[in-house]
């Protein structure tokens, strides 16, 4: 299982001081779409030369032009790049393709996808690294998570990784590695913390100590 720093709401000079900080605790760096938007890829490419031994995530919910947006992202140093679920096969499908070329990975957002357990298992299918439940910021602020999302993922789902992403919190932490995804994405509840270095540590420690159970 691993830990993934998002980092949504900072400029990159904001973004390489707070990898800095967390750096030996976490596994990937997730350069969050309104970064992308305001800093353009960049940012992953900044990202990638300050810190070379983590993986850089690209948060580019892709809709189309799969193929293409992949090769960008992969070329600025992207490890992982992201396609959105609610998209057609052919969109993913050339995606994973470019992905492979350059050794990249693919991760699906599921976000706001209307039936989960459908649409898993049809882009499971497809060869995708990464199938992911994602609450945004927006059905947060109206009170929701992915934690039962994660559950139902954690059962259809047979090729691809599993990940959980939107306001996961070090409270919230436990019930999200009982469930035991691959990949735990963290945003705010690292970087909205005074001590980002304390939680990163503490989340490191229950997502190792759940991998030995
Ligand atoms: O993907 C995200 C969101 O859509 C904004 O781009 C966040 O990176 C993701 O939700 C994780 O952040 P937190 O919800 O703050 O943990």
């Amino acid at each position: 299982m691993k830990l993934q720093l998002a980092l949504d709401l900072v400029n990159i000079e904001e973004a390489k001081a707070v990898v800095k900080e967390v750096e030996e605790f976490i596994d990937i760096v997730e350069i969050g779409t309104p970064v992308v938007i305001n800093e353009g890829l960049r940012a992953v490419k900044e990202i990638k030369e300050a810190f070379p031994s983590l993986s850089v995530l690209a948060d580019l919910k892709i809709m189309d032009a799969g193929a293409y947006e992949v090769m960008k992202a992969s070329e600025a140093g992207a490890s992982i790049v992201t396609v959105l679920g609610a998209t057609n096969d052919s969109t993913i499908k050339g995606a994973v393709e470019e992905a492979k070329k350059h050794g990249s990975e693919v991760l699906i957002d599921m976000i706001n996808v209307t039936d989960l357990e459908k649409r898993a298992k049809e882009v499971d299918e497809l060869g995708v690294d990464y199938i992911c439940v994602h609450t945004g910021y927006d059905l947060q602020a109206e009170g929701e998570n992915p934690f039962e999302q994660l559950q139902t993922i954690k059962r259809v789902v047979k090729n691809a990784k599993t990940a959980v992403a939107g306001g996961i919190k070090l409270s919230t932490l436990p019930e999200v590695v009982a469930a035991a995804p691959d990949l735990v994405i963290v945003g705010g509840g690292i970087t909205g913390q005074e001590d980002k270095k304390a939680v990163a540590k503490e989340m490191q420690q229950l997502i190792r100590e759940a991998a030995t159970v």
